[in-house]
């Protein structure tokens, strides 16, 4: 398995979860299970009438008398057919009413899980909940359910049925008991975990697919097509291994359970013909009571092969609502950002700090740093260091190992996730435009849920993007992201400074924002970006020499330490790693501010 695989519900939860959703509708289930019953009910009269018709016709009837029976005969069968098509209807509604339920929550449960989890998870197993497993749970609400609700009632009627024609013979369906029941518990017992393993091997194969797509052009480059290529069929495997596990399964259940329901039929002929050979029943109470036993085949025919995808779906169930057991990665506090540092200032500080990826070594080690409320820090460093992970820590993503990290004396783990994401934003390169109009996009974070036009309109002046908004033919209005209109890398980017601008956050943690773009496009975003950080604190994760000479103090990390703190001629001045890094950047001699000029210029000449 290539990624850590999100939370799975326990069988005894997702059973409660099943019941409970069932019952949040009482009305119709009240009526899908009573037309059924009644169905069920209407069926029995049919073997009861025959066996009067076999009766009559053996005593001496009239043309009449089995005219009558005909007629009514064909009354019931329309009855029931009447009734059947109500118990789907009802059914039907019931179970789009559960599955709509369960749809949303997922939705819900999905978008509280925290970034740093559904990175560690990967995009595969999410997606094979979202597609496989809800698909799963569609088949099992429309199909499935049904058929099995209907086969119990049909099964328990009958045999109650059977009891009012003749207790003795009713006792044929014991046959049945010893080998349906020992083959279901036999499956039941191994299903679970078998289907378990399927939907696990089938999430690895979604996960390996996207990560080879996504990473398409990378694997190209490197030549890594082979590798892929044997990941993708090592996973491939492990679906059919665990494929094959649950056919194995199925090829001893089915069989089992087949030869226990034929089993009363074969019972009825044998007793009841020594029944009637001794007078204890009539030729038309047998004849009921084998035809009573056929009757039951089909339903419980349908009920066998529904089950598989009854115990596939409580899987699917149960990966559905195991996405809301992923743990919090924050302690919120109903008090927490209310708190002001006692200066009333705003103040990032970053106090005795370590963090490690999940079981991993430390990557970040005793990180103390304070950033003053409107001040420019950029961390600089080799590749590797830790500049990334100290940021997402800055940002709130990643909570640390020990120490903490406080905006406002406040550490940010308290913080409720929508005053943290109000404070704090990350911008990286992976700017995503959501399906829906400019305004949707624009408004997605503002404090207050929504925003006026105008302030949506001064955000895209401030970064330089009214002009093409503008020249749009629906404005605000019109429809991007997927299905709509296209939108270049810059337009995306400068989209989501504007959503920014808007959600106006205190604190700015800026990662690779523009090392993607071309270098024409890189300089029009900084102009974009400059609108977003004036008055703002901002962390620059700096993979340009300029930032770090922009910026007000410059942190560098090396190893998960920050080695080095200072302004850019401070630390020039010092001669060390910052010194050394800038002289290798560029090749000269550190030597302050004309040579920081220089490097910017030859920065800016790059883009
Ligand atoms: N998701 C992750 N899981 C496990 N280890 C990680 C993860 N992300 C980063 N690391 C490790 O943490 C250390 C610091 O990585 P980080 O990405 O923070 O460095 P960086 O200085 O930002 O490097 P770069 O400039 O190349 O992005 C590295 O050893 C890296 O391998």
């Amino acid at each position: 398995m290539s990624a850590k695989i999100l939370p799975i519900s326990d069988p005894k939860s997702t059973r409660r979860y099943a019941l409970k959703a069932l019952r949040s509708h009482p009305r119709l289930l009240v009526s899908a299970i009573g037309m059924n019953a009644a169905a069920a009910a209407t069926a029995l009269v049919g073997p009861r009438l025959l066996g009067d018709l076999v009766q009559t016709v053996v005593s001496g009837t009239t043309v009449t008398h089995v005219t009558g029976i005909a007629i009514a005969l064909l009354a019931f069968v329309v009855l029931e057919a009447l009734l059947i098509r109500g118990a789907t209807v009802q059914g039907g509604k019931l179970s789009q009413a559960v599955l709509a339920e369960v749809r949303e929550e997922f939705i819900e449960r999905v978008l509280a899980v925290p970034l740093s989890t559904a990175e560690a998870a990967g995009s595969g197993d999410l997606i094979s909940r979202a597609s496989r497993d809800i698909d799963s749970m569609g088949r099992a609400a429309q199909y499935a359910l049904p058929a099995i609700v209907t086969a119990v009632l049909t099964v328990s009627l009958t045999v109650v049925g059977m009891l009012v024609a003749s207790p003795g013979l009713s006792l044929v369906m014991l046959v049945a008991v010893p080998p349906v029941v020992l083959a279901t518990r036999w499956y039941m017992r191994r299903s679970t975990a078998a289907y378990l393993a399927y939907s696990a091997a089938a999430a690895d194969v979604t996960e390996q697919l996207s990560a080879s797509t996504s990473g398409a052009a990378t694997i190209e480059a490197l030549g890594l097509q082979e590798r892929r290529i044997e990941a993708g069929d090592a996973s491939v495997k492990g679906t059919y291994d665990a494929d094959i596990g649950t056919l194995r399964l199925r090829t001893v259940f089915q069989p089992s359970v087949e030869f226990g329901y034929r089993l009363p039929t074969i019972a009825a002929l044998l007793l009841g013909s020594y029944f009637y050979v001794n007078g204890w029943a009539s030729l038309g109470v047998v004849t009921a009571v084998v035809l009573y036993t056929q009757q039951i085949a089909q339903p419980l025919a349908q009920a066998r092969d529904w089950l598989y995808t009854v115990q596939t779906s409580l899987v699917s169930l149960a990966r559905l609502i195991g996405v809301a057991e992923v743990p919090p990665d924050r302690e919120v506090r109903a008090h927490a950002g209310g708190e002001q540092a006692p200066d009333g200032e705003r103040n990032l500080s970053v106090d005795k700090v370590t963090f490690a990826y999940d079981d991993g070594p430390d990557v970040l080690h005793d990180i103390n740093l304070t950033v003053k409320q409107g001040e420019r820090l950029a961390i600089v460093g080799s590749s590797g260091a830790g500049k990334s992970t100290l940021g997402r820590l800055m940002a709130g993503i990643h909570s640390p190992r020990s120490g903490s990290v406080k905006l406002g004396g406040t550490p940010l783990i308290e913080l409720p996730l929508d005053q943290l994401r109000s404070r704090v934003a990350l911008v990286s390169h992976e700017q995503y435009v959501l399906g829906g109009t400019l305004r949707e996009n624009l408004e997605l974070a503002a404090r207050a849920g929504s925003a006026s036009d105008e302030t949506i309109w001064s955000a895209l002046d401030a970064v330089v993007a009214k002009e093409w908004v503008k020249a749009l033919p629906d404005g605000l209005d019109t429809v991007v992201g997927a299905g709509g209109t296209s939108l270049s890398p810059v337009q995306s980017q400068q989209l989501a400074i504007a959503r920014l601008v808007v959600a106006d956050p205190d604190v700015l943690v800026l990662d690779e924002a523009t090392s993607v773009l071309d270098p024409t496009s890189a300089r029009h975003l900084e102009r974009s970006l400059n609108a977003l950080v004036a008055g703002r604190t901002v962390i620059a994760i700096a993979h340009r020499l300029h930032t770090a000479f922009d910026a007000h103090r410059v942190a560098v990390v090396e190893d998960g330490r920050v080695v080095e703190l200072g302004s850019h001629a401070e630390l020039i001045e010092t001669g060390g790693a910052y010194a050394r890094l800038w002289s290798s950047w560029h090749g000269a001699s550190p030597d302050g501010r004309e040579l920081a000029r220089k490097a910017h210029d030859a920065d800016s000449s790059l883009h």
